[in-house]
């Protein structure tokens, strides 16, 4: 069903005080894409705080526009004597990457550093690059102290890097999946290849002056069944090596598509078929509460004798201890692994002596393409998060189209000053827990992401009440934290689907307001916008309609519907000096109850305000910040 606005129109507006709508062209041309990520932007000469982080989209961007960052070679670049983002590069990084970083930033490419050290080197940085070998803990974030904005990881496993506490502190992190996958399927199939033919072993025992040519008779590849546990990237280009090394490939992946599998001709099966079944294990998936130790006494128990396992995926994913037992009862023949639960494994770990193990140092990722790749992927990553961009490899904040991002950004825009609005509308800021959010669109119902929205209304409705930070990063978790129930509902308009939202209406129940014409019917603070001509507007507050631009500051006031009202208002405001942008009044019923919505360029001092309230027919007022 098509559902109009909720508010009626805007009628009996002054046209001496009522700004017209502004020129679709002049309109455009003022309006700047904001950053999605303002707070993760790094600002030359403004140190990113909890307290600066208060800037809106658009405050950010116009920030943007006048410190630019300086670039190599850049016709614009006036400001090379300003600072850069400091990039702390903490493991061996491929060099175009690195050249990458710095044509953007300050980079420290400081390797191997002590727990200590990189927790006094996060504390001057913007960013972190790291690879598997560092441990980004809670304790690092702490020791950030809100100042690093992004961690990129440069490659897939995200297992060193504690992504909870990252989301809780705001800090985005990026990885590298893509510039890898075929290096690591590559050594999984030499190693898979290495370990049925004994080449390790052999090797070591020639240089030991041997030559045993029966010890070392291996096993065939072709005709056996390797079953690829994980059928993501890797294990993917491993069963597509498999097929044509001639092995019947099986997979157990409970996330995999099933035409996926089927094209490749790889059937997928259940863990425990997959287990039973196979010759060779191949492992590709990644380490997750879900998957630690997920080969133990007990699935080892269900395999078939003799079989083989290689491991490139993560080390925690089998319990050690439990396959030295394996390897000892002939359960496992042979195992050829990349990683290990502890990197670097201890020198005697029974595992690693094992006569039956094959070992490499995490090699997956190195070859020379790999780590280019890898580099150039995660310095694009980072640099992009610290320009305010969404990246596309985000692993803890929702990743958006270029095109959707666009799109959506004057929306972006209106939903942060909504909830804002909304929030000043509740009596001491006090109380707000339940909060509905109402998008109107002609668009399909799949066809409106509502993430970043409803992050930038939390944004909004947070920010004014307490001192955390939100971004699109931690705005659920802040959301949650603070006990807020988002719920949003999405209704078909008959307006255009040129459009992604028609309208967003902010509603905060069970508190009490300070201005009573903010409530609606139902009882609710409630107020819509809308996008017109690329810029937010507020077009109802309560069941009056208004239309102004959301810019400035604002004034409401609810009065009698009486000729004259503008004019007073306006004489006070005019003889202090400050300057309205826009006017509007909506009314419910002629001559009844009306709402004025001024825009003000200045913030009127309490005086002004009081006099406003002392206008005779004037109910109630109050001022808003946007
Ligand atoms: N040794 C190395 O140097 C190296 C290099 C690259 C990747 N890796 C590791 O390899 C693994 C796979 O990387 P990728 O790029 O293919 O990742 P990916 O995300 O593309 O694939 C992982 C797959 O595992 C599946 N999965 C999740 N839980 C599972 C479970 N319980 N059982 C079976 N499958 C499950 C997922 O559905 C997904 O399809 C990761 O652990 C990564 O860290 C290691
Ligand atoms: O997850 C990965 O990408 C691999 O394990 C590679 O790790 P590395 O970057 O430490 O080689």
């Amino acid at each position: 069903m098509a559902i109009s606005s909720s508010c009626p129109t805007v009628k009996a507006v002054n046209s001496r005080w009522t700004s017209p709508s502004p020129s679709p062209v002049s309109k455009f041309a003022v309006f700047r894409r904001p950053s999605l990520l303002p707070e993760l932007r790094y600002t030359p000469n403004v140190r990113l705080t909890a307290t600066n982080a208060l800037r809106t989209a658009e405050q950010a961007t116009l920030a943007e526009e006048d410190h630019k960052f300086s670039t190599a070679g850049s016709d614009e670049d006036d400001s090379a004597l300003l600072p850069k983002p400091r990039i702390l590069v903490a493991e061996k990084l491929g060099e175009a990457g690195v050249n990458l970083l710095r044509e953007f930033g300050d980079v420290d490419c400081s390797y191997d550093l002590s727990p200590e050290d990189l927790k006094k080197k996060v504390a001057e940085s913007d960013a972190l690059i790291v690879r598997s070998g560092t441990k980004v803990t809670r304790e690092v974030f702490e020791a950030a102290k809100g100042r690093l904005k992004v961690v990129g990881r440069a490659g897939v496993g995200i297992d060193n890097v504690d992504l909870q506490a990252a989301t809780e502190y705001g800090c985005l992190v990026v990885n590298a999946p893509t510039a890898n996958t075929v290096a690591a399927a590559e050594h999984g199939i030499a190693l898979l290849a290495g370990m049925a033919r004994n080449i390790a072993q052999a090797d070591a025992s020639i240089k030991a002056g041997k030559w045993e040519r029966s010890k070392y008779v291996g096993v065939s590849l072709v005709g056996k069944t390797l079953a690829v546990m994980g059928f993501g990237k890797v294990g993917t280009e491993v069963a597509r090596r498999a097929k044509g090394l001639g092995m019947n490939v099986i997979s157990h992946d409970p996330y995999a598509p099933a035409d996926r599998a089927r094209a490749l001709g790889v059937e997928l099966v259940s863990f425990d078929k997959a287990i039973a079944t196979a010759d060779f294990i191949s492992l590709h998936m990644p380490l997750t509460p879900a998957t630690k130790k997920v080969f133990n006494d007990e699935t080892f128990s269900k395999m078939k004798k003799g079989v083989r396992l290689v491991n490139v995926a993560r080390g925690g994913v089998i319990d050690e201890d439990a396959l030295v037992r394996a390897l000892d009862a002939g359960i496992v023949a042979q195992a050829a692994l990349d990683v290990f639960c502890v990197e670097p494994p201890s020198k005697d770990s029974k595992l690693i002596q094992h006569e039956n193990v094959t070992v490499t140092p995490h090699l997956g990722a190195s070859t020379k393409e790999a780590q280019e790749g890898v580099a150039i992927e995660i310095a694009e990553a980072v640099s992009g998060a610290l320009r305010g961009e969404l990246s596309a490899t985000a692993v803890n904040a929702p990743m958006v189209s270029p095109e959707v991002l666009s799109e959506l950004a004057p929306y972006i825009v209106l939903a942060e000053k909504l909830g804002r609005l909304a929030v000043q509308l509740v009596s001491g800021g006090k109380g707000v827990q339940s909060i509905k959010v109402v998008y109107r669109s002609a668009r399909d119902r799949d066809d409106l992401d509502t993430r970043l929205l409803r992050a930038m209304i939390t944004k909004g409705i947070i920010e004014p009440i307490s001192d955390s930070f939100v971004n699109l990063v931690n705005a659920d978790f802040i959301a949650k934290q603070k006990g807020l129930r988002i719920s949003e509902e999405r209704m078909v308009v008959d307006s255009s689907p040129e459009y992604p939202v028609d309208s967003i209406q902010v509603q905060i129940s069970n508190v009490e307001s300070s201005f009573a014409g903010a409530v609606s019917d139902g009882g609710a603070i409630s107020i819509e916008g809308k996008v017109k001509y690329g810029v937010p507007h507020l077009t109802c507050v309560g069941s009056f309609g208004v239309d102004v631009s959301l810019e400035g500051n604002l004034i409401l006031c609810r009065q009698v519907d009486q000729p004259g009202m503008i004019g007073q208002v306006g004489n006070i405001l005019g003889e202090q000096n400050v300057n309205v942008s826009f006017m509007s009044v909506g009314r419910t019923v002629v001559r009844k109850q009306a709402i004025m919505a001024i825009g003000v360029d200045e913030e009127p001092d309490k005086k002004t305000l009081e006099r406003i309230g002392g206008v005779s027919a004037v109910e109630e007022f109050v001022f808003l910040k946007l």
